[in-house]
Parts: structure tokens; sequence; C-alpha cells
């Protein structure tokens, strides 16, 4: 079973396999975490193009603050195409990860953690082993006194534990977490890498970015849910045809003639944005008016909607658009069948399906838009846009990040 995730043909599981397996600071919200995926996986690619054999172990998702209704441990197929990740670098399952090794301890857990006396006169890319920065997450590693062994959260798993642990302060990218592994742990069979958001990307929106990024394809379950919404009730002619297998896709998209379904696509993020940006947010009534005017312009009468706006907010909203013009509002809210993840994912693929999106400032959810509209081949204009604060004027728009192709 174990070795059926891994497409033989591609990567060979052999003896000398080790395994690569990451957590992320328990506060990281789902977006910022897919990202993490990206320059960890980078790193995988960058092990193994300096020969050795690793494999990334998927960390179980759960426990993220944002979902209302609560699961740990779900497997990574309950959101992605695992089958497609594993065309980037060789990935498996936690849980399959635990049966190929027989729950042997993990050997090796690195707490990645900032440099007590912060970065000096400038940034430079260094490691060093060093004494834990006592913290909250770095505690909640005990060495059992009698196994001798250390104990962990382990995404809520069972008789999960690990030889040796150890806190390594860090400056850098994939490319220093990779130098960081070869030179210190290479003898290692399974590294655990906490607080593997403190690195970051090597190249960002460089070729190995796009790779992985559309490497990350959405589960086909969500993608069907998703498309079936989108050609009912927001437009039947507005599918968007992609190769089956991402590394066959190649430049012609960039030609950019996408067109999507006649709909708005809004990214309204709210709860604890609103606090944490409102001043870079609109408020209800500015929200209308940006919308009803975008909608004008664009001479469509359906917008859907993705938020996380508590309902009454919601309402409020619908009121205003139906009233000044109109309009429809579209959700979709199948939470029988989903989780929250899930929909956030179906939300997402909607947007970036729609004719023009528009996202809220800084999201990293309405980033990952902004990424699948890329992959998607939409024009620019159309995709990297944001609700300002005040509807009456201009702000700054989002940064451009395009696609690249090798
Ligand atoms: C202020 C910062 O904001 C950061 O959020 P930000 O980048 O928007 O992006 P996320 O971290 O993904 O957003 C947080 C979560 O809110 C829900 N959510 C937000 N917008 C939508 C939506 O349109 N549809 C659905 N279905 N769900 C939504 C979803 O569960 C998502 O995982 C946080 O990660 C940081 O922790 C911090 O709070």
């Amino acid at each position: 079973e174990f070795v059926s995730k891994v497409n033989p043909d591609e990567f060979s599981i052999a003896q000398d396999a080790k395994y690569l397996i990451y957590d992320v600071n328990f506060g990281e919200g789902f977006n910022l975490r897919r990202d993490v995926y990206m320059r960890i996986a980078n790193t995988v690619r960058l092990l193994r193009e300096s020969g050795q054999n690793y494999i990334l172990v998927l960390p179980p998702w759960g426990r993220l603050f944002h979902w209302d209704r609560q699961r740990i441990g779900l497997p990574w197929s309950t959101f992605f195409d695992v089958e497609s990740l594993n065309h980037f670098v060789p990935v498996v399952e936690f849980r399959d990860f635990l049966k190929a090794t027989s729950n042997s301890p993990i050997q090796q857990i690195l707490y990645l953690q900032h440099y007590e006396e912060g970065w000096g006169d400038e940034y430079i890319m260094k490691f060093d082993e060093r004494k834990c920065i006592q913290t909250p997450s770095t505690s909640q590693y005990r060495k059992n006194s009698k196994s001798e062994e250390w104990d962990g959260w382990f995404f809520g798993f069972k008789d999960v534990h690990a030889e040796s642990f150890k806190c390594v302060s860090i400056q850098g990218d994939s490319g220093t977490l990779k130098n960081l592994v070869l030179k210190n742990f290479s003898e290692a069979s399974s590294i655990l890498i906490d607080r593997a958001e403190t690195i970051l990307h090597e190249h960002y929106g460089d070729v190995n970015y796009w790779r992985v990024r559309r490497s990350m394809r959405y589960s086909e379950q969500l993608r069907n849910a998703a498309n079936e919404f989108r050609r009912e009730y927001l437009d039947p002619n507005s599918d968007i045809n992609l190769e089956n297998d991402w590394r066959n896709q190649k430049k012609e998209k960039s030609s950019r003639t996408t067109k999507g379904g006649e709909y708005l696509g809004v990214h309204w993020r709210r709860r604890d944005f609103v606090t944490a940006r409102g001043k870079d947010l609109p408020t209800i009534e500015e929200t209308a008016k940006i919308l009803t005017k975008l909608a004008d312009e664009l001479k469509v009468s359906k917008v859907y909607l993705a938020t996380d706006a508590i309902d009454e907010e919601v309402e409020k909203l619908e009121k205003l658009l139906v009233e000044k013009r109109k309009l429809e509002i579209f959700r979709f809210q199948n939470y029988e069948d989903f989780n929250d993840g899930q929909i956030a994912i179906i939300d997402q693929w909607i947007c970036a399906h729609a004719k023009f999106f528009i996202g809220s400032y800084e999201s990293t959810f309405s980033f990952r838009i902004q990424e699948d509209r890329e992959i998607l081949g939409f024009p620019i204009e159309t995709t990297f846009n944001r609700l300002c604060p005040n509807s009456e004027k201009q702000c700054e728009q989002p940064a451009k990040w395009k696609i690249v192709y090798n």
C-alpha cells in the first residue's frame, strides 16, 4: 500500500529512503500553511538533487483556530490530489509513513527558531545549533524519563516518539534548510522540522515556486463540487481546460486569453482580519459600493461571494447589493458534506473561474486564488485586485506575481 503512493517509475523507494516531516506554528492559518508546503517541498527537491533519496511526509491537517468544526489527523487527500503533488517530489501521508517505518521513533526533531540576538546589521543566511528559546510550543516536546524518548503533539497520533530533539537558530530559505540537513543531520533516516514557517522561499515566484504550486491541484471531489456549482448557478459555459497532468501544461496558458464565467468573484475576508487589518478593509457599505460599481462595469448580474463573515454581515451586504442593483449573490454552503477547509477550497476554485476577481488586502486566502488564476491563464487585470478601504479612492493594488514556466 505504501509503495503505491509513490509512483515507482519516477522515484525509487529504496533502502536509502529518508523521510522529511515538518510542522508549522500552531497559530498559522490554512493558506499560509499551503505556502510553507511549497518551501519545504523545494528543500526536498534540493536534497534530492544533491543525490539524497528524501521523501516528504505530509503533516496531517487539523487544530486550525479558524476552523469551527474541528477534526484532527486529516490526510492531505482531504484537500489535494496527492498523486499530483507526487509529481514534484515524492510524498507520503503521515499515516503511511508510520506504517512504512513500523512506528519506529522519528530519529531527529529540529525545532527552528530565530537568533535570540536578532539579525544583526544585515540578513545573512546561516544556521547554528543553539539552546532553545523557550516558548509554549518548544515545551510541548518533553523527554520521557523512563523511555528516554521525546514525546510531543505529532498531529494527535498516538505512539509516535522521537529519539533526539534539538533547537536550531536559522536565518534563510529552502536552500539553507537543505544545507542544515545535509551538513549536520544526513545520518538521520527521519527528521521532523518543526516551525518550518521560519524559513523563506529560495526564489519567490521563480520556476520552482510555480512548479510546486502547479502540483498542488485540489482533490477531484472538491474540484467536481466547485465545478458543478459553478455550472449550475453561475455560468454553464465557464469551464477552463487544463492538462490532466500539470507537468504537461505548457506556456500557451500564459497567452492570457482565459475569459472565465459571467460573474464577479469576491473574497471578502472578515472576522479576525477586521481586527488585524481593519484600516485596510472597506466597511460593509463601502464593499457594496465597490461591488455594484464593478458589476456595472463588467456587465454581470451575479456575484460569487467567498467569505468567512458572520451571517448578519452577509445579510447586510446582500441587502445593499439587491437594493442597489438587484445583483444575485451566490455562496457554496454545503456544510453537511464538506468540512471548513474543503469549503474554503471550493470557494477558491469558484473565484478562480470568475470573469473578474477582487480580494482582501494581503489575505493569503486571496493570494492562493490569484495564483490559481495565473495557472488558469487569465489576463492580469482581472486577477490582482483588492477591495479598497475607501470606495471613492484608489488604493495600492496587490503585487503582480506572474506565472513562469520552464
Ligand atoms: C490576520 C491573519 O489572517 C490570516 O488569514 P488569511 O491570510 O486571510 O488566510 P487564511 O489563514 O487561510 O484564513 C483563515 C481561515 O478563515 C477561513 N476563511 C477565510 N476566508 C474565507 C472564505 O472566503 N471562505 C471560506 N470558506 N473560509 C474562509 C478559512 O477557514 C481559512 O482557512 C491568518 O492566517 C492569520 O492567522 C491572521 O489571523
